[in-house]
């Protein structure tokens, strides 16, 4: 089943200039990084795939299902950029949560809760309560959040920003061992870390898709002399200064 944005137009208010202007997108299986500078829309997109706002023009599907349906919500799972610690609620109290919010019942969410904080490499703070958390531990609380249920697609607006190295290559190998069933799209400033690591990279600017296909068509825009290692940042410089 793939998700599909048809002809998204979106604006945060009636009056303002579309963010998302008559966008077509259609997510790639397996991992997609979504790259773009401060302002692009990127969160915008993810808000909308995750059917969390409504495009005002234009339609958001996973196969056939309309992301306004009931069962839509249940099969993707969307990490805010911003992740509200929820008062008086332990880490695992939270990921249940949201487990329970998604359809699972209170004994699957409890469970299912202390794997995905163990995913995370969080288990030693699932009792600490969520307000607690340094910032980097809670993103991985929302990490967490968004594994928690199995959805089919995991959409993670900057799951790796605030997290240490170790943090994000614990990360990485999360989204290693996602089975071929899940697709991903994430996005992120951290350009060198997970572009070369993924399937696919989109490039968002102002609104408009500047480049969205494999890693190695996005890699081949870097300068032939780019420093091995440097690619993914070459690369996307190169895209960045060519846009028309
Ligand atoms: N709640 C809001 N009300 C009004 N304008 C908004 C709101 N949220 C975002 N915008 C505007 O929409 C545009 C796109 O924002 P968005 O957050 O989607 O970009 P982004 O690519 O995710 O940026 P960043 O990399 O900084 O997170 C920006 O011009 C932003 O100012």
């Amino acid at each position: 089943m793939t998700l599909h944005l048809r002809a998204c137009t979106y604006a945060y208010r009636p009056w303002a200039r579309p963010v998302l202007s008559n966008l077509d997108y259609q997510l790639p299986p397996g991992v997609t990084v979504l790259l773009g500078p401060n302002g692009a829309g990127k969160s915008t997109l993810l808000r909308l795939a995750a059917g969390v706002t409504r495009p005002r023009t234009g339609n958001v599907h996973l196969g056939d299902l309309p992301s306004r349906a009931r069962a839509y919500r249940g099969a993707v799972a969307w990490m805010p950029q911003h992740i509200t610690a929820m008062t008086a609620l332990t880490a695992r109290e939270q990921v249940a949560y949201t487990g329970w919010l998604k359809g699972m019942n209170r004994t699957d969410a409890w469970t299912a809760s202390a794997t995905a904080l163990a995913r995370v490499d969080l288990a030693d703070q699932a009792d600490t309560r969520a307000r607690r958390l340094s910032g980097g531990q809670l993103r991985r609380v929302g990490v967490a959040a968004a594994l928690v249920h199995q959805a089919r697609v995991l959409l993670l607006d900057e799951p790796t920003a605030g997290m240490d190295p170790r943090q994000r290559r614990i990360f990485r190998d999360v989204l290693a061992a996602l089975t071929d069933e899940v697709t991903v799209l994430l996005s992120t400033h951290d350009v060198a870390d997970l572009a070369e690591e993924s399937d696919h990279v989109t490039v968002l600017q102002a609104g408009r898709i500047r480049y969205t296909g494999t890693t190695d068509g996005f890699l081949a825009h870097a300068p032939t002399d780019a420093t091995p290692g440097r690619r993914a940042e070459a690369a996307y410089t190169a895209l960045s200064e060519t846009s028309g």
